[in-house]
């Protein structure tokens, strides 16, 4: 399976999560790199910049997916959905976790470190990263649809 470049942020609110989730996707065989995108420390740095960085990185080519974490992973997810190709998600169940890759192709993961416990997130991070789209499902048609009216939109 083809290892990933993660792109891994936060604001203030996700800073403690993101510095143990960035030692679980260093240590992990799926990943084979991890670009921080901060914050770091106590930073004031605004959920959207850091998502949008993030999302940035993935539309140009420079990472696969990326790992945001704010307050509630609703920002996160808002603003990284503004950058063209982008499907991001908030999710905290392993339900909807496996479904953002193989029904939604989504490159963005947002979780809430106010709304979803460590060992959870921890354990759907790991998930999160065995789990690839196939391109000749019948999701695929669908995530097409997506891309097509972002594309007829922006043309317009
Ligand atoms: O969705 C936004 C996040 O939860 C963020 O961490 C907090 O944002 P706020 O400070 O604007 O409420």
């Amino acid at each position: 399976m083809e290892r990933l470049r993660i792109a891994l942020g936060s604001d203030r609110a996700g800073h403690d999560y993101k510095t143990l989730l960035a030692e679980d996707l260093q240590a992990s065989d799926a990943v084979i790199k991890v670009i921080d995108v901060g914050v770091h420390g106590q930073d004031k740095i605004p959920y959207p910049k850091i998502a949008v960085t993030a999302a940035q990185l993935i539309a140009s080519g420079c990472a696969d997916r990326a790992l945001l974490i704010c307050h509630t992973g609703l920002g996160m997810a808002i603003a990284a959905n503004k950058v063209p190709g982008i499907r991001a998600v908030t999710a905290h169940d392993p339900y909807s976790v496996r479904c953002s890759i193989v029904s939604n192709n989504a490159q963005v993961l947002t979780f809430g470190q106010g709304v979803v416990g460590l060992s959870v997130a921890r354990r759907l991070a790991a998930k999160w990263l065995t789990y690839r789209f196939d391109p000749n499902s019948s999701a695929a048609v669908k995530v097409e649809a997506i891309h097509a009216f972002e594309t007829s939109r922006n043309s317009s």
